[in-house]
């Protein structure tokens, strides 16, 4: 992998690593399930969703897990190419190191890579064990009918790495976020924020108490997202980890919820 051409070598950054665990064992944890959505939670607080959940706010059929901002989070269309297609990039465009030569056979490389993981994903995981969630502008989505209008994007997994449930004694699963994504355009503008708030939506509605992500330890601006969204470090790569391969250090993070 050392030798890999840097576009490559990013499909190895942390945000990429969700290993679909396809016919792996389902448990019906949830209280909730997705034949309750799409809902809308319009919450300012994580701790809100508990009320909200008191009052029934579940059974309002509307269309987005999360809506703050102006932003709207909801679950990737599958059968919805053109969306399908939109994610791909969104994720590429933010997750591709740019490259002196060749710069632009190398970028429809990779997003052909992150097309085929997507797909790969929304083909062999079971609905209840990978979600992809995508951002709109809540105005815009009322308005635009035809070509998709995603703008963020994050993926969430169910996990059982042992590496992190040992923090947790008790907790069996936990959801794995990544490939946290949002277009340079409409950065700064609390989208991220709004996608982590309904990963946090997605992790009550099926019933896990953790979430769990990875940053690189140099990345300010990540850690202080998830740091703002609740998450704290618990571990950190071992030292030489980030010897081999020019790899960086990466820390974990995480957020649990009483
Ligand atoms: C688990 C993973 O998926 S790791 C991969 C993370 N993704 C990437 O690195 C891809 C490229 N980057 C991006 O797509 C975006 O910059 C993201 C997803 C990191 C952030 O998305 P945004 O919509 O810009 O974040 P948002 O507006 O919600 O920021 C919330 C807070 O996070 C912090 N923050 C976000 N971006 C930055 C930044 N560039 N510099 C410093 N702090 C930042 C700030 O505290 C910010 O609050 P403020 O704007 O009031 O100061």
């Amino acid at each position: 992998m050392a030798h890999l051409p840097q576009s490559l070598y990013s499909l190895a950054r942390p945000e990429f690593q969700y290993p679909v665990k396809s016919g792996q064992r389902i448990t019906y944890r949830r209280k909730l399930t997705w034949s309750h959505f799409p809902v809308i939670v319009r919450c300012a607080s994580t701790e809100s969703l508990t009320s909200l959940t008191q009052n029934n706010a579940a059974e309002i059929e509307l269309k987005y897990l999360v809506s703050q901002h102006g932003w709207g989070v909801r679950r990737l269309k599958r059968d919805d190419e053109d969306e399908i297609r939109r994610v791909s990039l969104v994720q590429a465009e933010a997750f591709h190191i740019p490259l002196a030569l060749f710069n632009d056979f190398f970028f429809l490389f990779f997003q052909a890579e992150v097309l085929s993981g997507l797909l790969y994903k929304l083909k062999n995981s079971p609905s209840d064990r990978y979600a992809c969630l995508v951002a709109e502008q809540t105005s815009e989505a009322e308005t635009s009918s035809s070509s998709s209008s995603v703008v963020g994007v994050v993926d969430v997994t169910v996990q059982t790495e042992s590496s992190v449930l040992r923090h947790f004694p008790g907790v069996e699963e936990y959801l794995y976020v990544s490939g946290l994504a949002v277009s340079k355009a409409q950065r700064r503008k609390k989208m991220g924020s709004t996608l982590l708030k309904a990963c946090d939506v997605l992790c009550y509605l099926w019933g896990f108490k953790v979430l769990a992500l990875r940053a690189y330890e140099d990345d300010a601006a990540a850690r202080n997202l998830y740091s703002n969204a609740g998450y704290n470090v618990v571990a950190s790569d071992p030292p030489w980890s980030s010897t081999w391969i020019g790899r960086k250090r990466r820390v974990l993070m995480t957020k649990r919820f009483s």
